[in-house]
Order: structure tokens, then C-alpha cells, then sequence
């Protein structure tokens, strides 16, 4: 589960500040995907940042399980990302030269000392995760041999390669086709249940937004829940 506990989020902008994300709160549980949506600069990647403990909030508190990310100093808030939030970015950010198993296999070597795998153990588990995203038989392909939609399948499955217990999803559709866009929520959706990982999807297409279990829309940092039938 990720809890965000009256989070404010400001940047300095010249003389004065921008509030980024003012005063939000939100529970995702295992097993659901929360949607974020809203308009651009509404917000949305830096709640993300925030959630994914990659920037402190200036106030409000994120949850992690039981665990308060914000109380946390620099390094034990490395080590809880590493253990338990899987983050996939908008592009892709595969590494050129490793073929699609290798990129999730190199996640062991990042993962938490105490829950690190053998190398055999790792190859299976990243074989398992290639299966399940569809690439069971691109698993020696590099990125360059793969497509926009694939990409990004490998994407989320190397997000997932350690087992998180939240998964941060930024606009995994924004380079993709309608159809892939498609597919690429239908597999969140589909690995969020299998798994069990408290899912955020930001998304600002609205299309998708009817599919998933809770919709929060940010307008100038402020948050709204909106339902299914609002949209
Ligand atoms: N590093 C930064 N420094 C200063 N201001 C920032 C910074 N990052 C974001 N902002 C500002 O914070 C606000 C929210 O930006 P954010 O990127 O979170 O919006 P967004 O909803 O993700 O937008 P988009 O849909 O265009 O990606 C905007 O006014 C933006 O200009």
C-alpha cells in the first residue's frame, strides 16, 4: 500500500515559489491501479517524484506499507525505493547495449542485499516477467531491435524484477499508438492484480481512466477524487 498523508510539494520559481502539488492525499492498495490525471503542469510527475521518494516533500508524510518515507534519511530512503517501488518513466530508459533479459537480470545487482538472488534464480525470474509482458521469445533482442510498445513492455517488466510493493507508472503510453497505448494499460492493469502492487498511473488520457479502480485529478496541485461516470 502507498499513502500520501497532506503532501505539499513547492519549487523556487525567480523571487517566488510554485506549489507543485498542494495539500494531496491518497491511498493506493495492493491490487488496484489509482489513476492521476489533470492538465499539464497540473502537477502530476511531481506527485510521482514525491511517491516515489526521489523528492521530499516540504510537508505531509508518503507511506510506504507502515513505513514513512519521509522520516527517513537520504540512504534508508534508497534502500526502500530499491526494495519496494518499481518506477516506470515516460521513455524507456533501457540501456543500449543489453539485451531485454540482461536489463531485467542487472536489477538483481541493484536490488536489496538481504533479498538478492542467484544468478540462476534471477534468470528465471527475468524469463518469467518476459513471459508475462508477451516477450518470452524477444528475451535476446537489445532495444534497438525491439519496438516503442515492446520497449516499454521491458520497461514494466524490469519494474517489477524486484518485487515491488508499489508501481509508479508515468504516461507509459505518451510515445505509442492508440492500439499500444491500449495494450500497455492492459497490462498494468493485468500485472497490478497478478502481483499485487499498489499501482499509480498517470495518465492524461481519458480514455483509459473508466478501466481503473480510482481516478484522482490534479488541477494547480489540488486533487480531486472524480468517478468513472464524472469522466
Ligand atoms: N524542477 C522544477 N523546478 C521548478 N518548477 C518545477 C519543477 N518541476 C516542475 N515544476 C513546476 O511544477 C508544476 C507542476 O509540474 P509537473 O511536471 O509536476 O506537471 P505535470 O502535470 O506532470 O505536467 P505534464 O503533463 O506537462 O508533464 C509546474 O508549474 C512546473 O512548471
Amino acid at each position: 500500500m502507498i499513502r500520501l498523508d497532506d503532501v505539499t510539494l513547492t519549487f523556487p520559481d525567480g523571487d517566488a515559489q510554485v506549489t507543485a502539488v498542494d495539500h494531496v492525499s491518497l491511498t493506493a492498495r495492493p491490487a488496484t491501479v489509482t489513476g492521476i490525471t489533470g492538465p499539464s503542469g497540473s502537477g502530476k510527475s511531481s506527485l510521482l517524484a514525491v511517491a516515489a521518494t526521489l523528492i521530499r516533500p516540504d510537508s505531509g508524510r508518503v507511506l510506504v506499507d507502515d513505513v514513512d518515507a519521509t522520516a527517513l534519511r537520504p540512504e534508508e530512503a534508497t534502500a526502500l525505493r530499491r526494495e519496494s517501488i518499481g518506477i516506470v518513466f515516460q521513455q524507456p530508459n533501457l540501456l543500449p547495449s543489453l539485451t531485454a533479459h540482461d536489463q531485467l537480470a542487472v536489477m538483481n545487482e541493484l536490488g536489496p542485499g538481504r533479498r538478492r538472488r542467484t544468478r540462476a534464480a534471477t534468470g528465471r525470474r527475468a524469463d518469467e516477467l518476459l513471459d508475462a509482458v508477451g516477450l518470452g521469445d524477444h528475451r535476446d533482442r537489445r532495444p534497438h531491435q525491439l519496438s516503442g510498445g515492446q520497449r516499454q513492455r521491458v520497461n514494466i517488466a524490469r519494474a517489477l524484477m524486484n518485487e515491488p510493493r508499489v508501481l509508479l507508472v508515468d504516461e507509459p503510453t505518451s510515445a505509442l499508438d492508440q492500439e499500444n497505448g491500449a495494450r500497455i494499460i492492459d497490462l498494468v492493469l493485468e500485472l497490478t492484480g497478478r502481483m499485487e502492487t499498489a499501482t499509480l498511473l498517470v495518465t492524461h488520457d481519458l480514455g483509459y481512466l473508466p478501466r481503473l479502480h480510482e481516478v484522482v485529478r490534479l488541477v494547480d496541485g489540488r486533487s480531486s477524487v472524480v468517478h468513472a461516470g464524472d469522466l
